[in-house]
């Protein structure tokens, strides 16, 4: 975001005698020394005159306290994440969703005495902004840790192998061939250098390129490839090692040596750690490792919601264009938003300050923008690539399982379709949690499809019921038909971060530098987690409340820089 122009901008104002303004000023210290009024958006028939936001919250004022508004025009776990924020810091918000219900790909259902996911399953708290959202919404006593989350199985030869958690179990495994083992040992001397002519003309290297120049192709067939499946639903040579894993790309960049900079790395961690520790010993020591919730990942998005009146969130609303408008006043209601609303039939209009943008690039590219009357073409956003998924659940009594595993899931490498797989992987979701069950059923989610199998993905409800038992038979032993199956299909699960997703972020940049007051946030951006979800859309409630910030000061000091 350009701050600097937006606080370059020199306005006059007068804070009009507006109560809330008051209220809101007492609800937000942090932003207390500024004009900043809290109101409800100017509403408007699609035919209908436009009514002047700007003046008409505050009678006598030639421009009012600045109505300040942050639209969330999808509401997910960015969007709910940054309307929470904005929330927290009194700026009113707007939360736009096309669908019926709130969670987007977090969405949880209960039934029958099960409890089950069929977007994200579990999520960290690895990133600062999410460890302080989840303790400022108090959920910590509805959190729920799988139980024994350490054990996760791959596929070997058609069967269960655990994957080792540490050097020497990684020694001791038959999961890698003794070859394999040797490589990544004397991988800080073995490593080769990236040789830019074989990678695409961009320089863009693949994840498959990337681990099997510093591993091996066993490594990358062997755990490289699964993990990228059962974290992308991707597969490793079409995602780019840059933009899929940008943590490593920069280990290499700094140390050359994957092992050698991950140890490096570590070591300073720990000693920083150490430090923090002795300078702030109350520090709370919180549980590690991939959490949900009672009832499910739905009950965070529920939660995310509750500070929202019912006002402030509007289901059915699929946001069709928006209109930047600017006259002479920083963000006080530039932006116009038209949506469709299924309560109405009609289409209506809104004015705001600010905006955050959620959905997909897929669903913003069908916009219409227009800025200062004019179309704002958006033909430099790229087609994306997405991976297509069905999640499948099934339980199947205890007794007809004849080798049940304990721990969190197996992941199935593409490999492996050779001795028969066809699924990407399972979740043991009631060895995990065990309230999603009755105690006499095993509860299981599995994924199909992915970029590995594009049109298995979109396979019937029977196929897939077929596929399933297929491998749970094979892998765990389950015997007979599932006693409950349930299918969701997601057509565009993940977008990939393919090796064309400089341009992706190229557009995503263009956007808020050519549109004031215009913020993007999602899994498009900066990680495809829940975690870097939630993280992402606080980081642009932060965006917002400087920008607004910014113009308000430019409002009250229109003399200085
Ligand atoms: C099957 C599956 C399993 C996953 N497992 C995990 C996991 O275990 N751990 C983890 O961390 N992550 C997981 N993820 C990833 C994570 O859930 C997602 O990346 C993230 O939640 C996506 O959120 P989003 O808001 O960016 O996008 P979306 O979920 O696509 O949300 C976009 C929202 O925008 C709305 N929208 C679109 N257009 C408009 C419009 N014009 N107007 C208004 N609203 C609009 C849509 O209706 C939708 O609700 C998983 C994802 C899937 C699909
Ligand atoms: C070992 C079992 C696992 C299976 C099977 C699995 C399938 C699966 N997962 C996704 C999407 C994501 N999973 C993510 C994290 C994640 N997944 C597992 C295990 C399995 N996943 C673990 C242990 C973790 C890490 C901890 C956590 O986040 O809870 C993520 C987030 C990735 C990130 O960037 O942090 C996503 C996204 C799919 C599509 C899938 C299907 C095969």
């Amino acid at each position: 975001m350009t701050g600097s122009t937006i606080c370059s901008w020199k306005t006059r104002t007068v804070d009009g005698p507006n109560p809330e303004l008051w209220s809101a000023r007492r609800r937000r210290p942090p932003l207390s020394s500024l004009s900043i009024s809290i109101g409800k958006p100017e509403q408007r028939g699609a035919h209908g005159q436009q009514r002047h936001a700007k003046m008409s919250s505050a009678a006598g004022a030639d421009i009012s306290s600045k109505t300040l508004h942050a639209l969330s025009s999808s509401q997910l776990t960015y969007g709910l994440a940054a309307a929470h924020k904005l929330k927290s810091n009194g700026v009113d918000v707007t939360v736009y969703e096309a669908e019926g219900r709130i969670g987007g790909k977090l969405r949880s259902v209960s039934q029958g005495g099960l409890i089950w996911d069929e977007g994200a399953n579990t999520m960290t708290e690895s990133e600062e902004e999410v460890r302080n959202l989840l303790d400022e919404l108090g959920i910590q006593e509805k959190q729920q840790y799988p139980l024994s989350q350490h054990k996760r199985y791959i596929v070997r030869n058609g069967m269960p192998v655990l994957i080792p958690t540490n050097p020497i179990a990684l020694i001791k495994s038959n999961i890698l061939s003794t070859q394999s083992k040797f490589k990544i040992i004397l991988e800080p001397l073995l490593w080769k250098k990236r040789n830019n002519s074989l990678t695409s003309g961009d320089g863009q290297e693949s994840v498959g390129g990337f681990f099997e120049r510093h591993f091996g192709r066993e490594v990358v067939d062997y755990l490289i490839d699964p993990v990228v499946a059962g974290t992308s639903g991707g597969d490793p040579e079409s995602l780019s090692m840059r933009h899929a894993f940008p943590e490593l790309w920069n280990l290499e960049e700094r140390f050359g040596s994957i092992l050698a900079g991950a140890i490096k790395s570590r070591l300073s961690a720990k000693r920083e750690k150490k430090g923090e520790l002795k300078s702030s010993p109350e520090k709370k020591k919180r549980q590690r490792g991939s959490f949900s919730f009672q009832g499910g990942m739905q009950t965070l998005a529920n939660m995310l919601c509750q500070k929202l009146s019912q006002d402030d969130l509007k289901l059915k609303s699929k946001v069709l264009s928006l209109s930047y408008s600017h006259d002479g006043v920083p963000a006080a209601g530039d932006w116009s938003v038209s949506y469709s609303s299924d309560h109405t039939k009609h289409l209506q209009d809104s004015t705001f300050d600010a905006v955050i943008m959620t959905a997909p690039l897929c669903n913003v590219k069908e916009l219409k923008i227009t800025k200062r009357g004019n179309l704002f073409p958006l033909n430099f956003i790229p087609e994306i690539t997405y991976a297509p998924l069905s999640v499948m659940i099934t339980t199947f009594r205890k007794e007809n399982v004849k080798r049940p595993l304990e721990g969190f899931g197996i992941l199935v490498p593409s490999a492996e379709q050779k001795n028969g797989l066809r699924t990407l992987g399972t979740l043991f979701s009631s060895m995990m949690f065990p309230d999603r069950a009755p105690t006499e059923l095993y509860l299981y989610t599995t994924f199909i499809g992915g970029s590995r199998n594009r049109e298995l993905a979109k396979a019937s409800k029977d196929e897939l019921k077929q596929i399933v038992t297929s491998d749970l038979s094979q892998l765990l032993g389950a015997e007979g038909e599932p006693t409950f199956v349930n299918h969701f299909y997601w057509s565009k699960a993940f977008p990939s971060y393919g090796r064309n997703y400089d341009l992706v972020l190229q557009a995503i940049k263009k956007l808020e530098e050519d549109l004031p007051g215009f913020f993007y946030a999602g899994n498009h951006k900066d990680g495809l987690s829940v975690g870097k979800a939630m993280a992402s859309g606080c980081r642009a409630a932060d965006l917002v409340i400087s920008y607004l910030n910014c113009s308000s000061d430019a409002i009250e000091n229109p003399g200085e820089d």
